[in-house]
């Protein structure tokens, strides 16, 4: 679910916040979250100018001629106009510009007169050293050996392999995972249903938007392990995008078939994995028995039409799910690429940052998104260019054989099917979850830009999964990981983008959570 990008409140205040003291239109913030297809912090860049670069010597801008003229006094109020060597047309001026001028544009402060008045060409000769003569030629936004040293920067990297999505994600992939015949004749049903699945709608800022995908929602029949017996599909009145959702389906029969394979290997996962002290506890078991730690109960699925449909970067909403859920996403069709992204904590940005991971996800593949990967990645689908058409190996099951559409794929598709199983906690149903000021239940989410340090002895934190200890730079290192999360109004989505702007930090032991992992503390920590 794209939950996190669509809090249009939320994203205007971080995005401002980020950028203050610098102010902006109102519609040059929407564009730029627009083009940033939602990712913040990504919009926040791009509106921000260059830093100011440091004066030099020899003024690069002013270039070989420059250099040739630098014996002319004067020169330095020549390199304070054009101080920024970053001319960036595209780069929006800000109203209040408290920094860096921005050659071409008229700069409060700056001297743009300065820089266009002419000079007398200085016709003598100068002696220059090679560090001089060598800045000549750097790039003009290249910074200088003087400046502050920058946080080496990653070029993406492509993950296809188990062992290298374990080694740099908080996920697991798993390439072939149904049945050949299962795989495909889900993938049939589910294309088959996708005709009658919607695009979310909510308001970002003053529009209407659309995602660019196709999604429905879908309860399993048998929950009663799910909800101390009840009735999950009669009980839940979920919420999504700040309205309530129509009454949910039921997971079709393939679907079920494949929810039990996929229970079996995300519970094998699950219990070679650290547990951290927010996760669920559990259902109790007998004596001898193997803890379930994760029951399927829910599924959302999309749909993505050819290689323009998408998903922007966003981390699930754990409003029902609660902190460090465990998500199973089976992949049907089309082979697209997943991509995921560190988000990289405020007081950690200027020692590291993070790099971008793309996996491609295969027909009949699933990846599981452990705890921690809400907390501390974003995921997207993004737009491609170009897709490989997917040709189903198998003609469509006998109850749809009548289907002419479906009939048709074998000359090959290019639809992707995307099943997402969850797992809703009891302890954060719908009727537990706080309403705002408008009435409206709130949203969960983590404070993905702070990290906090476990409380001493409740430490059961990831410091040995495989990908917070690669390179440096990658993964969150040596730190403890522990989040803070908070309920938000959600209403502006739906709402004329006005929603009360209510939020509290989530407080399990107040609100009556549990059990938690963290419970069990004193029994699990013997085994780290
Ligand atoms: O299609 C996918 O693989 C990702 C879908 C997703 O991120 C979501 O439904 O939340
Ligand atoms: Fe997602």
């Amino acid at each position: 679910m794209d939950g996190a990008d669509l809090d249009t409140e939320t994203m205007l205040a971080i995005l401002s916040s980020l950028l203050h003291p610098l102010e902006f239109e109102h519609t040059v913030l929407l564009d730029a979250l627009v083009k940033a297809q939602g990712d913040v912090e990504l919009a926040a860049r791009s509106l921000r100018p260059e830093p100011p670069r440091k004066k030099r010597k020899v003024s690069q801008k002013a270039g070989l001629q420059g250099w040739l003229k630098s014996g002319d006094k004067g020169h330095d109020s020549q390199d304070k106009a054009i101080s920024s060597a970053s001319a960036n047309p595209d780069k929006f001026t800000p109203r209040r510009a408290s920094s860096p001028a921005v050659l071409g544009t008229n700069v409060p402060g700056g001297s743009e007169s300065s820089f266009s008045s002419p000079r007398k060409p200085s016709s003598r000769a100068k002696a220059v050293s090679n560090i001089e003569f060598m800045a000549l030629f750097r790039p003009l936004n290249s910074s200088d050996s003087s400046s502050k040293p920058q946080a080496p920067r990653h070029p993406p990297l492509a993950l296809v392999s188990p062992d290298h999505v374990a080694q740099h994600t908080p996920c697991t992939l798993h390439s072939s995972i149904l049945p050949q015949e299962l795989a495909c004749r889900l993938f049939y049903t589910m294309l088959h249903a996708s005709r009658d699945w919607n695009r979310n709608k909510w308001w970002l800022f003053d529009r209407v938007v659309e995602s660019p995908h196709r999604t429905s929602f879908f309860v399993r029949r048998d929950i009663s392990q799910a909800g101390e017996g009840s009735d999950l599909k009669e009980e839940a009145k979920y919420w999504y995008n700040g309205r309530p959702t129509d009454p949910p389906l039921t997971f079709p029969s393939p679907m079920e078939e494949a929810c039990e394979i996929i229970e079996r290997v995300v519970n094998e996962e699950m219990r070679k994995r650290k547990r951290y002290p927010l996760e669920w506890a559990g259902y109790p078991v007998k004596d001898g028995e193997e803890p379930v730690l994760w029951r399927a109960n829910v599924a959302a699925s999309n749909c993505y039409e050819g290689a323009k449909e998408s998903v922007g970067f966003h981390s699930d909403q754990l409003t029902y799910l609660g902190p460090y859920p465990t998500i199973a996403s089976l992949s049907l069709g089309v082979s697209r690429i997943f991509r995921l992204r560190e988000v990289i904590p405020t007081d950690e940005k200027d020692q590291r940052n993070a790099r971008t991971f793309n996996v491609p996800l295969r027909h009949n593949s699933l990846i599981i998104m452990h705890a921690s990967c809400q907390e501390v990645f974003k995921h997207c689908i993004p737009a491609q260019n170009t897709i490989d058409m997917f040709r189903p190996p198998m003609p469509p099951p006998v109850d749809l054989a009548e289907e002419e559409e479906l009939a048709k794929l074998s000359e090959g598709s290019n639809a992707r099917i995307n099943i997402t199983f969850r797992f809703y906690r009891p302890d954060f149903r719908s009727q537990l979850t706080p309403h705002c000021k408008c009435g409206v239940p709130c949203i969960l989410r983590p404070d993905m830009k702070n990290r906090y340090e476990a409380p001493p002895g409740n430490d059961l934190n990831a410091k040995s999964e495989p990908w917070t200890s690669t390179s440096e730079g990658e993964g969150s290192g040596k730190r403890s990981l522990a989040s803070k999360y908070w309920w938000t109004c959600y209403a502006g989505a739906q709402n004329d983008g006005h929603g009360c702007g209510f939020w509290k930090v989530m407080d399990v032991k107040a609100e009556g959570r549990g059990p938690f992992v963290g419970d069990m503390i004193s029994t699990t920590s013997t085994n780290k």
